[in-house]
């Protein structure tokens, strides 16, 4: 711990150790290789999102966090030249195989990013365009299904008087909560984040860190962050990448106070990256 930056390290959710020894894999990716146009972006990534925790992806720019997120739902298959080698198990269902639906894949796995884009639309329609994609829902179920999914972002009490007023109205923090209602409103089982945080002011960043600790009872939640102290905030477990390769993997309070490997420690203690 003397070696380590105090501030991230008193950050540490300390009753996390305990909860993730009873959690199963939901994600696995096994032997995963990913080439941009024959870049070889990452390394024979093997590793395990466990279910219903949250699992933070660290690294210095470059080394392949947003890479490996996007693989979780297949985000790169839009795009030609890009391949994926290997497997990437959902519930024991290899998700880069062609086979498998693009369609039931997102469903079951959200995505927020970095910079939230709601549409521009109502509040309200922001939340049932998604759904009225998957299913044909009533407008009372529709209306139940828009209030659960805004309830369950935490930006309901915010947002229920005006739900016919549009999206584009609301501030940067309410807009990435409104961003995680939409991908909430579709019930799927994973959430991917992407610094979802990195455009928002401190008071906003905190209530999206309230906000994921609260989904891990739902989702199992993925997210890559810059911020150590959020890494340690709300994570159950961190992936520490580096150059392409998973480095080290773990339970966020061992990683961060007893890292087994010495570039995890150098990074988390700010001497490089
Ligand atoms: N569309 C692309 N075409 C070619 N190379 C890419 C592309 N996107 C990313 N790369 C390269 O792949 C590697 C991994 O990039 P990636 O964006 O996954 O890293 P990252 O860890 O998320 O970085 P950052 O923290 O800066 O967002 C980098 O070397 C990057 O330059």
């Amino acid at each position: 711990m003397t070696n380590l930056n105090l501030a991230v390290a008193t950050s540490l959710n300390v009753t996390t150790a305990t909860q993730s020894q009873t959690s199963s894999a939901k994600i696995v990716a096994r032997n995963l290789n990913f080439y941009y146009d024959g870049y070889h972006a990452l390394k024979n990534i093997n590793m395990e999102i466990p279910e219903k925790r949250v699992t933070a992806i660290i690294g210095p720019s470059g080394c392949g966090k947003s890479t490996l997120l996007r693989i979780f739902n297949r985000i790169y298959s839009i795009y030609p030249k890009l391949e994926a080698k290997g497997e990437v198990l959902l519930e024991g269902e290899n998700i880069l195989d062609a086979r498998y639906p693009l369609n039931r894949l997102r469903s079951k796995v959200g995505m927020v990013f970095q910079k939230p884009v709601p549409f521009p639309m109502s509040i309200y329609d922001n939340i049932a365009y998604g759904i009225k994609h998957y299913e044909k829902l009533s407008r009372a179920d529709m209306d139940v299904r828009v209030e659960q999914a805004l309830v369950q972002a935490a930006i309901w009490d915010e947002v229920k008087d005006k739900l016919k007023g549009s999206a584009l109205g609301l501030s940067g923090g309410q807009q990435q909560r409104l961003c995680i209602a939409r991908a909430i409103a579709l019930r799927p089982e994973v959430i991917l984040f992407d610094e979802p945080t990195s455009a928002l002011d401190p008071i906003a960043t905190v209530k999206i860190e309230q906000l994921v600790e609260e989904l891990k009872k739902d989702f199992t939640i993925a997210i890559v962050t810059h911020n150590m102290q959020q890494a340690a905030r709300c994570s159950d477990y961190t992936a520490f990448m580096y150059l392409g390769e998973l480095i080290e993997f773990g339970e966020t309070e061992t990683m961060f106070t007893r890292p087994s490997n010495s570039q995890t420690e150098a990074y988390i203690t700010g001497r490089f990256g």
